[in-house]
């Protein structure tokens, strides 16, 4: 794959047959993907192949080998001339994405609770493949107020106060939810685990403020140096990825009535405005609405967790998706255009000033969430004005070695034992489930931050360092 530096953070793919768009790719030199090991690069071109692709194919710094459309990818579509929707393009953990919370607490005054606070969260945090969740239903319509309510609807129901839907994207729920679309097997996988972390790479981690970049931004968002946050990452579980199976499927069987051809199967799509594009967008908002209930119930649980072992509550700074597809209107040559815009491992980013932002939030622009790894630390960013990529940045560090590579690299060495070394206190996940998700596994975090806001596609708040992790 050929590319061209256009600048020191931005390399142009240059648009060929059947390509309908160029791809651009955000990134410093050294974080390019290794395409001997990784075809994300090979994936940007495939997306840029899609009908009604609007601007480019774009890839974050995080950019990674993914199903179809490379984790780190932003599509956009014209829905008014034909534009595609493709489930590919969200990924299987719909509406995946991190919540972070602070405490009136310093990182002194909780060191000797830590470790109470670590074994009360765990006992908390239902995690893993399977069942267990904070929340039992009282049945499918119940199941159904999830899917069409989300965060909001938890809130109604005692877990959670009004002001955590004013930091929620979307005030907790998106509002075009469609649970009829939602295939039975998908409900029977959701039905028991709400409010759940799942596996491998979801966390619920204790962090405390390392370093503060900017202090008006990071006092607006409730961040000060030394302050002690749990970040929560964690989505859809079982019922989005069922529905992600479902309509990759029903896609794939539709395309070609649509005269849609694409270079890669996993690239399954149908128009926004057809029966399966409607189709696919109401069922993904529900698994959006479940995930979104999902972070709100666990940070409901903590907040219990902390105010009974610290006497501090735990105030939300944001919650945000970074696997989700959204209608949005966007400036593009000079009008106002109707975007289906893909966000796939990537994060919204609005800037100062966005009508979309709450009151308080709107002079600072939206605080942006990016987990690093449970050994090294995270930041939060926020959105600036006039960035490429239709207001979107990374979402993570991004792997780089396959789960299996990364327990290869450790050459056996307890992993347990290394972060505790590094004093972060450790609950949850197996042996081997660690081994996979050490630092070695993601790219450096910091690097990644560094070259997205060289590319102007977002600025640096606050760094923060891991104090204890729940690995799912
Ligand atoms: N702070 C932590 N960050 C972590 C941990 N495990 C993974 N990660 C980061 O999250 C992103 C997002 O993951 P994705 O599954 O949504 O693609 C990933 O790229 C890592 O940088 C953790 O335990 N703590
Ligand atoms: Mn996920
Ligand atoms: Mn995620």
């Amino acid at each position: 794959m050929e590319l061209v530096e256009e600048s020191p953070y931005r390399f142009r793919i240059d648009r060929h047959d059947p390509m309908r768009v160029p791809g651009l790719v955000f990134a410093s030199r050294s974080l390019l993907p290794d395409t001997r090991a990784d075809r994300s690069l090979e994936q940007v071109a495939n997306v840029a192949t899609l009908p009604g692709i609007v601007g480019a194919s774009y890839a974050m710094p995080d950019v990674h080998w993914g199903y179809g459309f490379p984790i780190g990818g932003v599509a956009a579509t014209d829905v008014e001339a034909g534009g595609v929707v493709s489930p590919g393009g969200v990924g299987f953990d719909i509406s995946c994405g991190v919540r972070l919370l602070t405490a009136d607490l310093h990182r002194d005054e909780l060191r000797p609770r830590l470790d109470a606070v670590m074994d009360a969260l765990s006992a908390a945090t239902p995690r893993g493949m399977g069942r267990g969740a904070v929340w039992h239903l009282t049945g499918r319509d119940e199941l159904d107020a999830v899917l069409r309510g989300g965060s909001r609807y938890a809130v109604e129901r005692g877990f959670g106060v009004e002001r955590d839907l004013h930091r929620c994207e979307d005030y907790g729920a998106v509002h075009d939810a469609d649970p009829a679309q939602v295939s039975e097997r998908a409900i029977e996988r959701g039905a028991r685990q709400v409010g759940s972390l799942g596996s491998g790479n979801h966390f619920l981690e204790v962090q405390a403020v390392e370093q503060v970049y900017d202090e008006p931004v990071a006092e607006a968002f409730g961040l000060r140096a030394g302050q002690v946050c749990v970040m929560i990452h964690c989505g859809s579980r079982g019922l989005g990825h069922q529905i992600c199976t479902d309509y990759v499927r029903a896609m794939e069987k539709v395309m070609g009535r649509h005269g849609i051809h694409v270079p890669d199967r996993q690239l399954a799509c149908a128009p926004v405005g057809s029966h399966e594009g409607r189709a696919y967008l109401g069922a993904m908002a529900a698994a959006a609405n479940y995930a979104r209930a999902n972070r709100q119930l666990l940070a409901h649980a903590a907040g219990q967790i902390f105010e009974r072992e610290t006497g501090r509550r735990l105030d939300l700074v944001y919650d945000i998706s970074h696997n989700l597809a959204k209608i949005e209107d966007h400036a593009v040559d000079g009008g106002t255009r109707r975007l289906c815009v893909h966000r796939k491992g990537a994060t919204r980013a609005l800037p100062p000033g966005h009508p979309d932002l709450p009151d308080e939030l709107r002079a600072a622009g939206q605080p942006v969430l990016i987990p690093g790894s449970m050994g090294t630390g995270s930041y939060v960013l926020t959105g600036v004005a006039g960035a490429p990529a239709f207001a979107s940045t990374c979402h993570g560090a991004g792997r780089v070695q396959s789960r299996k590579q990364a327990v290869a690299a450790g050459h056996g060495a307890d992993p347990r034992a290394q972060l505790e070394a590094q004093d972060i206190a450790v609950r949850g996940a197996s042996r081997r489930g660690l081994a996979e998700e050490m630092p070695a596994a993601y790219k450096d975090v910091s690097a990644v931050v560094e070259a997205a806001e060289g590319a102007g596609l977002c600025r640096k708040v606050a760094r923060l360092v891991p104090l204890g992790v729940v690995k799912g």
